[in-house]
């Protein structure tokens, strides 16, 4: 559906942004693209939508060079975007329908966005997850192959946060390709069927969430608060990661490292033993702590 190949972006007296970024993405994926702040996500999505253009690299959608015809394939989701004012959610929706020859319905619209109770709401007047909700419907006017999310639920209550996902999964249950970007390591980990972490504009994994974590981490992450005296031991088999609070260690073998724990005396109060996910691996590849 969509491939992109050796991007660069190279922004006047400023960084290198985006540094070699290759990706190809299959139709009805939903692909995630996540990395700290100034990573060169944005950068990289503004390409991708054809909105900026690449220092160097090449995008094909459907095999094709990207061109003015791709505008009509893509829908987006900014990051920052002023909604019309004095407008109800219907007008403004019906106003964004005019902008193209043949808009999906109001009926589709909101129905695929949850709107039916705010249709005559003023745009001022709704909450973060109804503005969303708004925009993503924006987003989908066209009837779009290619969805393009920019942190679509930063600053978002979790319930809010989660009613836009089973949205999100309803438009890729509809075969929509989904590209998002995001700080939410459990937001990739719930939609990304594949996901991208990237650092100073390069890649550097790429692959399934459950890959990620398979190939990066051996075993289970074990917990304990740093009270517990283990940083201080001069033997121990494991590396760990020391924090403010807490130490962890992954073990592949529970039992030897418990074993292990008590013939050190160490107590177990507040232990805890928990899968590594997303988060984990961001942090161990790149060292940086997420945004909430
Ligand atoms: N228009 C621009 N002119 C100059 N530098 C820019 C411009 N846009 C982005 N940059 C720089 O390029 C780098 C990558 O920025 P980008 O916004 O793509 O990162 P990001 O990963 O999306 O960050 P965030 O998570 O904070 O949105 C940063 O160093 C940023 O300051």
């Amino acid at each position: 559906m969509l491939r992109a190949d050796e991007l660069r972006k190279h922004y006047p007296k400023a960084v290198q942004a985006v540094d070699g970024v290759s990706l190809s993405l299959n139709e009805g994926v939903c692909f995630g693209l996540l990395g700290p702040n100034g990573a060169g996500k944005t950068t990289t999505l503004e390409m991708l939508e054809g909105i900026i253009k690449p220092s160097s690299g090449q995008i094909y959608h459907r095999g094709k060079p990207i061109n003015a015809e791709y505008r009509k394939h893509i829908g987006i989701q900014f990051q920052h975007t002023a909604l019309p004012e004095l407008l109800t959610v219907k007008e403004s929706l019906q106003l964004f329908q005019k902008l193209y020859p043949s808009p999906l319905s109001l009926d589709e619209l909101v129905e695929a966005c949850a709107l039916t109770e705010y249709l005559n709401r003023d745009n001022r007047k709704l909450s973060g997850g109804q503005r969303q909700r708004l925009l993503l419907a924006i987003a989908l006017i066209n009837n779009p192959d290619i969805v393009f999310l920019d942190e679509p639920t930063t600053g978002l209550d979790p319930q809010a946060r989660h009613n836009f996902w089973s949205l999100i999964r309803n438009i890729k249950a509809r075969g929509k390709t989904i590209i998002l970007t995001t700080h939410y390591m459990d937001e990739a980990e719930q939609l990304c069927d594949e996901i991208a972490i990237m650092d100073k504009g390069r890649i550097l994994v790429q692959d399934t969430p459950q890959n990620l974590l398979a190939n990066h981490f051996d075993g289970v992450l074990i917990k304990l608060p740093k009270s517990s005296g283990l940083a201080e031991l001069s033997e121990w088999s494991y590396p760990m990661a020391i924090g403010d609070d807490v130490i962890e260690f992954v073990t592949p073998d529970v039992e030897a490292a418990l074993r292990q724990l008590a013939q050190h005396h160490i107590s177990l109060d507040g232990l805890s033993i928990v899968a590594p996910n997303l988060e984990n691996l961001f942090l161990k590849l790149t060292g940086y702590s997420l945004r909430a």
